[in-house]
């Protein structure tokens, strides 16, 4: 018996120093596999990836700097608008008599640009610009000019070391699906596959609604239809773009309505009391919107007289849509089929410019409400108007009453929004610090950055790695611990025995 306790008194695995090396080994092996496991895991430093697109609407250019993480290129949901900027002057289509002028409009905001991403990454970030409804009206009436007018701007943007991919002039269609698939990406739906949000879009020069319906599977009036499959997901969009049914293409519908008989005086309803301008037929009629209905022997100009009353406005409004021919199941207007309108909107651009302007943004007030506000609105003398906002350009300042009738009545009259659809309207500029419009959705399909297919996503997240390790390595440790307790309790009886 004592040569036995001796033999296992003399183990050289149960001697003071053997545990506590066994323990410190254990412990190392521990830390080691929880430092792997999070350093393996551990998201690459992000590097980022950029692309520009320039809008040239019919009023205006404006241009969008958006940034995405680079690796996670096909996983979307994170491409953000980082800058933008107003171009100075008109559109593009504005300069038809002076085409360079075109590209010189863009250098400035190209300038911001160039300081907004980063040197060594201008050369791979793709630049685009597209055209709309302005370009597509100079297109319609000169050809020739609006070639001349991509020349320029063409030559201006290669001027640039970023990687220029054309210009060209948007579909009414394109223009429309983009800017639906800018909202519902923006939203966080298409990924997730939920109900899609319908997209308003009011321009200067165009007017474009979108949205899917369960009663439109794009037998009825193809041409409305758009598909998508996006995320493992089929959309059957219905679109249309109403080509001057923007806000000052419709202004012009609206006068040249008044205007038949080439009058010297315009008692406008759409324009407050007190409000008179001298303005040209000319240029009144220099649109190919109304250049055909340009009165013979009108005098040169006409003067422009505000009266202030919504319910005439409204009136005059709705001559300019014809609500009288429709050859499909139901129509908006114009002879174009539209089925009834689902879901909820979005409505951005010029909805919100002018909605914001004359604080109608809250659409569960009840549309009778929003009326009698404008009603009040377009009742206000010019005088009042023009001290309370003094800041506000005078166009802009002089036209909401028109404007803001005008939108009323192209959603309610046009569309068919009745008074319950519409309380579904949210007037948006802004989605999570992105714009509102075609030009996100433009450079999502052109980069191929939203996938046919649900992209595979890994198992766990960063931190649940992370977490699963610990707590792991945390049981491993105690097991550890339990299972070398006997021998620890040997070692201190061996301790006392010494
Ligand atoms: O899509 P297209 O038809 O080509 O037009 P656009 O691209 O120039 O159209 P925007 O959305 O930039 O602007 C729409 C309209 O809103 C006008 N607008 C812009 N800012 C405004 C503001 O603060 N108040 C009122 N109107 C505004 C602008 O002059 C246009 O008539």
């Amino acid at each position: 018996m004592s040569a036995q306790r001796d033999m296992k008194e003399k183990s050289p695995w149960r001697t003071p120093v053997t545990i506590i090396i066994i323990t410190v080994i254990g412990v190392i092996a521990i830390v080691a596999l929880v430092t792997v496991a999070v350093l393996q895991n551990k998201p690459l430093s992000q590097k980022y990836k950029y692309g520009i697109v320039l809008d040239a609407g019919s009023s205006h250019t404006a241009l969008y700097i958006y940034e995405w993480p680079a690796e996670k290129d096909n996983n979307t949901g994170r491409v953000e608008q980082t800058h933008s900027c107003k171009v100075q002057g008109p559109g593009i289509s504005a300069y038809a008599s002076d085409p360079w002028k075109a590209g010189e409009s863009l250098t400035d905001c190209m300038h911001e640009a160039q300081q907004k991403v980063p040197r060594n990454k201008h050369e791979e970030t793709p630049l685009y610009l597209g055209a709309t409804a302005g370009m597509r009206l100079l297109n319609m009436e000169n050809s020739s000019a609006s070639d001349q007018v991509f020349q320029a701007v063409e030559e201006a943007l290669r001027q640039f070391q970023f990687s220029f991919q054309g210009a060209r002039i948007l579909s009414g269609q394109e223009e429309g699906a983009f800017g639906w698939v800018t909202v519902n990406y923006l939203d966080d739906r298409l990924k997730q596959g939920l109900e899609t949000t319908g997209a308003l879009d009011l321009g200067g020069a165009s007017t474009q609604i979108s949205f899917v319906s369960s009663n439109y599977d794009g037998s009825e009036s193809p041409k409305n239809s758009v598909t998508f499959r996006l995320y493992g997901n089929d959309y059957n969009l219905y679109t249309h773009s109403f080509l001057c049914y923007g806000k000052d293409q419709a202004l012009r519908l609206t006068l040249a309505q008044q205007t038949l008989s080439g009058p010297v005086i315009i008692s406008d309803p759409c324009f407050h009391k007190g409000y008179t301008k001298i303005k040209n037929y000319a240029d009144l009629y220099d649109s190919p919107c109304v250049s055909h209905r340009k009165p013979q022997g009108a005098p040169a100009t006409f003067n422009h007289t505000g009266t202030g009353n919504f319910q005439q406005c409204q009136e005059q409004i709705k001559r300019i849509f014809n609500f009288t021919y429709c050859k499909y199941s139901r129509c908006s207007f114009n002879g174009i089929f539209q089925p009834l309108v689902q879901g909820p909107f979005g409505a951005f651009s010029a909805y919100y410019f002018v909605m914001d302007f004359l604080n109608l943004t809250d659409t569960s007030e009840p549309l009778t409400e929003v009326k009698d506000k404008l009603t009040k609105y377009c009742a206000t003398l010019w005088s009042e108007i023009t001290a309370q906002h003094h800041t506000v350009k005078e166009k802009y300042l002089a036209e909401y009453c028109f404007a803001g009738t005008y939108i009323l009545t192209l959603l309610t009259e046009g569309y068919n929004f009745t008074s319950e659809s519409y309380s579904k309207i949210k007037y948006i500029k802004q989605i999570k610090g992105s714009d509102a419009g075609w030009t996100l959705g433009y450079m999502l399909n052109l980069t191929n950055m939203i996938p046919a297919e649900a992209p595979d996503s890994p198992p766990l997240p960063h931190a649940g790695y992370v977490s699963i390790v610990t707590i792991m390595a945390i049981l491993l440790f105690i097991v550890f611990i339990l299972s070398i307790r006997p021998l620890w309790s040997r070692c201190s009886k061996q301790l006392h025995i010494v």
